[in-house]
């Protein structure tokens, strides 16, 4: 199965001139999100870690499934002004805006290693703001995992600049 064809490229949406990946097809498909969560926990396995920080609102969906099949624990990076605790908050640039996300102070033990985990890695700008937030917060950043590597923005080697080891199922 070529998971690439369950996440097809969508012309100019948000914005003109950038090509969209849409996740919907392949969370549609049993068998294709199934395969996803798979070839994640593969890779998963390179880094050492305790819990998985999912990145609202698409890492929540294959981050959250992946610590269910690993059995680790999950925490939330949100966007701004959803969580009821003390939290810390990062803005950032991306490839199509700008956004904030939090994460809770008190949400895991202090010191665990996490492992960030998002569907898109394009220009890397969430990553490095949720590894910066972990940082932050007290947490060992175990490194970065993603299922679609956006080609042409550098987003694995800006990261591997930045110290954040990173490793993606695919690249398109
Ligand atoms: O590598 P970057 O350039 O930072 O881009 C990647 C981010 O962009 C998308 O999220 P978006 O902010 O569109 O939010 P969504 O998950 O709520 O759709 C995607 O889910 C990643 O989190
Ligand atoms: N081209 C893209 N497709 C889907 N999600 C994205 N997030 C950032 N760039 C993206």
């Amino acid at each position: 199965m070529n998971l690439l064809d369950y996440l097809p490229g969508v012309p100019d949406f948000p914005r003109p001139g950038i090509l969209f990946r849409d996740i919907s097809p392949l969370l549609a498909h049993p068998a294709a999100f199934k395969e996803a969560i798979l070839q994640l926990e593969a890779l998963a396995r390179e880094f050492d870690y305790s819990h998985i920080l999912g990145i609202e609102s698409r890492g929540f969906i294959f981050g959250s499934a992946l610590a269910h099949q690993t059995h680790k624990g999950f925490a939330l990076a949100r966007k701004p002004n959803k969580l009821p605790l003390a939290s810390h908050r990062e803005s950032y640039g991306l490839e199509y805006g700008s956004d904030s996300l939090e994460i809770q102070q008190s949400t895991l033990p202090q010191g665990v290693r996490v492992l960030i985990v998002d569907d898109v890695l394009a220009t890397g700008g969430t990553i490095i703001a949720a590894s910066q937030l972990l940082q932050k917060a007290g947490f060992e950043v175990a490194g970065a995992l993603t299922l679609l590597e956006i080609t042409g923005l550098n987003g694995g080697a800006t990261l591997n600049q930045k110290g954040i080891a990173n490793r993606t199922v695919l690249v398109a």
